[in-house]
């Protein structure tokens, strides 16, 4: 089963991109989706070959965004797919039956279409504001989550669910309630000064079984 914790990468130049990376992994984070947007291609190639080492180092799963060929290049884990991005069915071909391809929704609808052209889990969201990324789909909050899960359990979907949108420390316990699979997180973590503090209060609310 997926780890619950997604780290997606922050920073505006590889150097720091790669300095949060490292501080993610050296503080216990085993998930690290690269997410390095508008780069020209020399440094995402040079990011993804210094991610990929460091992922290994620390038996790390490796996700791309965006990037299928990139992600086919390195042999990465996996790849992460928006709405607009990639088609999951057309990534499937590219990287074959074993990797792994997240998929972003917004709606139940867009769950089963995703699910029905073969993505791993999906990226649900945005849960509440965040500055991290522009041009947000309409915010679920909890009700928002809660209906949606609900649906999927109605009609027995069965895919891991990744909440993601400016998640805090705080929203992990009511987010889990709903009976989603994990969280996925980049500014909280980027921004920590308590970094294995945090991860470890994350991992003990993602991991606790009630
Ligand atoms: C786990 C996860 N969920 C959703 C997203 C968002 O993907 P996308 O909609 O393609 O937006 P960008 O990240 O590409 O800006 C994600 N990256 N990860
Ligand atoms: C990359 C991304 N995708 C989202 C979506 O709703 O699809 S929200 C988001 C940003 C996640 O970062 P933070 O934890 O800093 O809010
Ligand atoms: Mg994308």
């Amino acid at each position: 089963m997926y780890n619950k914790l997604q780290y997606i990468s922050q920073g505006e130049s590889v150097e720091e991109q790669l300095y949060n990376i490292h501080q993610a992994l050296d503080n216990g984070c085993d998930w690290i989706q690269m997410r390095f947007k508008y780069q020209k291609p020399k440094k995402t190639f040079a990011l993804a070959e210094a991610v990929k080492f460091l992922c290994e180092e620390y038996l790390a799963n490796f996700i791309i965004n965006d990037d299928v060929d990139l992600a086919k290049q390195f042999a990465a884990d996996g790849v992460h797919l928006g709405l607009s991005d990639m088609g999951v069915a057309d990534a499937r071909t590219i990287l074959g039956k074993t990797k792994i391809i997240g998929a972003t929704a917004n709606t139940f609808e867009d769950i089963i279409r995703q699910v029905n052209n073969g993505c791993d889990y999906i990226g649900l969201g945005p849960f509440q504001h965040t500055k991290t990324k522009n041009n947000l789909s309409p915010i679920l909050g909890l009700e928002g989550y809660q209906s949606i899960i609900t649906k999927l359990n109605d009609q027995q979907v069965e895919i891991p669910i990744y909440a993601i949108g400016g998640i805090t420390l705080e929203n992990v316990d009511d987010l889990m309630a709903t009976g989603i699979h994990g969280i996925a997180v980049s500014g909280i973590i980027t921004k920590s000064d308590q970094k294995n503090k945090l991860i470890t209060e994350l991992n003990e609310k993602l991991y606790v079984t009630i």
